[in-house]
């Protein structure tokens, strides 16, 4: 499109297609916003051949009559030239909005449907109407641009045109080109009037400080002979910021005898070159400077745009490298294998330690985790537990009871034995081994969890050495358990294997035979208030009492419940007496067998006892004369069913001592448990870990296999690669662009001040923001930077002043703005 011919934005299409390629790139689905060019003027003041000039391309109905009657819309799109590489019409087409799909790659079709279109809306009659006519241009030359055509100002109606006519397209126009992002080509013929500008006057109102405007004066080529536009290209007449450009269009006659575009800009270059009062002032003459003036501000537009996007680009760099860096590179080399193995193991070990040790980067504040857990079993699941078991609560009475009568074997037993207490203290502590292995396994369980939440990240790369770490792990945890439970085991045993009575936290026989006096004693009394109640004679249970009082703690009842009195009261004396003995009744420390007696001393009592009971009889029976026939002993023997008052005690005073003793084995339990727990498996890991990894797993005849990715790790790495290599290609261009803009300026009306900066003529900051390069172009002259760095020197200061008021567009003749 427009081969030779001055296209509109043509020269950045290259900066523009690789920002586009950018934004594609970054994913996005957005693009830059070039600004809308939209060209307005009276009628027939040569608004669409302007349009049709920049374009390059013959489409648009012109002609001495009215032509455009509803607005055109046109948006320039850019499209990939053919693959064949081809030129040709192929390469370019239009399409409508109201005729979707269509392609026209004849520009005459063009022309027709938009006169078509325009007379099915607005009418055959001169009607105009303010419905859109949208037109999409493909080509590999434009640049995606908006242009918008729009009906001329006409003052009188005709045809079928209303009688508020000028009212009704005013209003039109306005609704474009109000918009600050528009640029107005303000199109006025040379042949008339410019201070009656229809052109001016409502680009004054839409854009009342000219910061967006660029006065376009066309049939410079039909002026009156002896007149001639050089004031008005100036801004002598009205000044203007972004200044006039004179342009020769093609005549009606010119268009009768399809004369071309190519032609016609030869025409019109012939034309400036010819007419020695245009010498001088080649910057505003003709559609190619148009062209450039327009170009200059959409690369204005465009490095506005550049920061935003640069930021853009650099944020996703940072991302994209940061998650390049996680996947780390391949390490090809046997030495750099090893060195990353050795980096990980001992990563993963400082990560488990920092772990258990609470230092985890990542502290968990939802949950407990790492060795918080640990902690948590120890105290509130193991100690927790302990605690809360009462050491009778699975013995019941008849237990004890028979515990007490097995022990005393086939004789009647005088004393409480202790050993009925050591076999059921030892049987309470049997039952916290349990428990104790539980918690070593509960803390096994939780180091597993731990090694599989270590560098589970950075781990996921290497799928085969995660797998042997955890084999490796596993297995040292489970061997490291083996020591830590037989220790626990160890520690019960030595529990059971000796029951230290001697302890200092051991409430000792008195204590606790006083106790169980007190506990006994209570408890009759609350029994006798019951039978009171129920009017028992109270004589019978004092009498009781008072029978079991001096037999004295320590007497066992006969078979027959009738006390053995020859014994009553001597035996704690015997034992304080007997050489080696562990204490004294009334020592606060009192063995066991002091309380109990030994059997040594009490054998001959006892077996007397037993005599008694059962040689006895026997002899009796030889000399009877009828056979007394004994029943037979039943399979399974229990004590009798009926408790007495002295088993009461004794069951009493059992379970204070089991009680008692219980507690202390249980503190010893609760407290070195987790020790042993700490020592061999929770520390050893943390101690030894590291080596045992390096032991078993760094080998370099392994280094290829434990480094080993998964293919699609290989291809995501690969993927994040080539978009950092983009987004660097990406950043490096828009770093370049501004310097690309340069170049695309040069030869033009680009200039340097003296800080080297390239300087656009003509273009306000105001429009692009007050920091762009442009700022400077808005220097009062009386500013000595504007010398330098305005503009060519044959355009007035006062062209690009920055104060319209004093200097600009303040001038303009108030009679033109009195129409509104
Ligand atoms: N000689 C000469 N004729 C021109 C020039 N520019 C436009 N014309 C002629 O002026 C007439 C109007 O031109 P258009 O381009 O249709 O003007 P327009 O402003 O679009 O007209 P409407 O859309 O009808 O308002 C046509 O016959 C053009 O050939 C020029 O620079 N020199």
């Amino acid at each position: 499109m427009g081969a030779g011919a001055a296209v509109v934005g043509s020269t950045v299409i290259p900066i523009v297609n690789k920002l586009q390629d950018i934004f594609a790139q970054l994913g996005s689905s957005s693009t830059i916003d070039l600004p809308q060019v939209a060209v307005v003027g009276s009628q027939s003041s040569g608004k669409s051949s302007v349009l049709e000039a920049l374009v390059g391309r013959d489409f648009l109905p012109r002609g001495s009559d009215i032509c455009t009657r509803r607005p055109l819309v046109l948006q320039l799109v850019h499209s990939p030239r053919r693959p064949d590489g081809a030129q040709g019409d192929g390469d370019e087409w239009g399409e409508f909005l109201h005729i979707p799909g269509h392609r026209f790659y004849d520009f005459r079709e063009i022309r027709r449907e938009i006169q078509a279109e325009t007379d099915k809306e607005a009418g055959e009659n001169k009607g105009v109407s303010d419905k859109q006519i949208r037109l999409k241009i493909f080509s590999p030359n434009v640049l995606n641009i908006t242009l918008v055509d729009l009906p001329g100002i006409t003052k009188v109606p005709v045809g079928d045109q209303p009688s508020d006519i000028e009212a009704r397209i005013r209003t039109m126009i306005l609704s474009y080109i109000k918009h600050k992002t528009c640029i107005i080509l303000a199109v006025s013929p040379a042949n008339a009037d410019l201070a009656n500008s229809d052109a001016l006057q409502m680009a004054r109102i839409a854009d009342p400080d000219g910061s967006r405007t660029i006065g376009v004066i066309t049939k410079l080529d039909i002026m009156d002979r002896g007149t001639d536009a050089r004031n008005f290209l100036l801004g002598n007449v009205i000044p203007l910021r972004l200044g006039y450009v004179g342009v020769v269009n093609r005549s009606q006659q010119d268009i009768n005898m399809n004369r071309s575009i190519k032609d016609a800009l030869a025409y019109e270059e012939s034309f400036f070159r010819n007419q020695p009062v245009y010498h001088g002032l080649s910057h505003c003459c003709g559609v190619p400077q148009l062209a450039k003036k327009l170009n200059q501000i959409l690369v204005q537009h465009i490095r506005a745009v550049l920061p935003g996007l640069k930021s853009r680009v650099s944020a996703q760099l940072t991302a994209v490298a940061k998650e390049l860096a996680q996947y780390g590179d391949v390490v090809e080399s046997k030495a750099g294998q090893g060195a990353k193995l050795l980096n990980i193991l001992a990563k993963y070990c400082e990560a488990f330690s920092s772990m258990v040790e609470g230092k985890n980067e990542e502290l968990s504040t939802a949950e407990l985790s790492g060795g918080a857990r640990i902690h948590y079993i120890f105290q509130s699941i193991f100690v927790k537990s302990l605690e809360e078991v009462d050491p009778c609560d699975d013995i019941t009475d008849e237990d004890i009871r028979m515990a007490i009568q097995n022990a005393t074997g086939p004789r009647s037993a005088l004393f409480v034995p202790e050993v009925p207490f050591e076999v059921l203290v030892r049987r309470q502590i049997g039952r916290l081994l349990d428990p104790s292995l539980q918690c070593a396994k509960f803390i096994y369980d939780e180091l597993i969890k731990m090694s599989h939440r270590c560098l589970a990240n950075e781990l996921q790369q290497y799928p085969v050495l995660r797998r042997c770490m955890d084999e490796v792990i596993g297995k040292f945890l489970r061997e490291g358990l083996q020591p830590a439970e037989a220790m626990i085991t160890h520690i019960i045993e030595m529990e059971m294997d000796y029951i230290n009575t001697s302890h200092t936290n051991f409430v000792g026989g008195s204590k606790a035979v006083e106790l169980a006096q007190q506990q006994v004693k209570s408890a009759r009394l609350a029994a006798t208030l019951a039978k009171s109640k129920e009017g028992v004679d109270n004589d019978k249970l004092q009498s009781s009492e008072k029978s079991l009082k001096p037999r004295g703690i320590l007497a066992r009842t006969g078979a027959n419940g009738t006390l053995s009195d020859s014994h009553h009261g001597v035996r704690p004396g015997a034992d304080a007496e007997r050489p080696g003995s562990s204490g004294s009744a009334s020592g606060s420390i009192w063995g066991i067998s002091s309380i109990f007696g030994v059997s040594e001393d009490r054998a001959p009592l006892k077996d007397s006892s037993a005599n008694k009971s059962s040689t006895a009889p026997m002899n009796t029976l030889e000399h009877s004369v009828s056979m007394i026939q004994l029943r037979e002993p039943p399979l399974i023997l229990k004590p009798s069913e009926n408790q007495t008052e002295q088993e009461a005690l004794e069951i009493a005073i059992i379970k204070l001592l089991l009680k008692s003793y219980y507690d202390i084995v249980r503190k010893n339990i609760e407290d070195s448990v987790p020790k042993a727990i700490m020592h061999f498996l929770v520390n050893h890991t943390k101690r030894e870990l590291h080596n045992v990894f390096i032991t078993t797993l760094y080998r370099e005849n392994l280094f290829e296999e434990m480094l080993r990715e998964p293919d699609e790790l290989a291809m995501k790495r690969k993927r994040i690669r080539e978009t950092l290599k983009v987004l660097q290609q990406a950043y490096r261009t828009l770093d370049e662009i501004p310097l690309e803009a340069e170049t695309v300026e040069k030869g033009y009306t680009l200039e340097s001040d003296s800080t080297g900066l390239p300087k656009i003529h003509g273009l306000p900051s105001s429009f692009y923001g007050a920091n762009d390069l442009s700022s400077s172009y808005m220097a009062s002259p009386k500013n000595p930077r504007s010398k330098k760095s305005a503009h060519s020197g044959e355009q007035p200061s006062s062209f690009l002043h920055s104060n319209p008021d004093a200097n600009g567009l303040g001038s303009y003749p108030q009679s033109i703005f009195n129409h509104s």
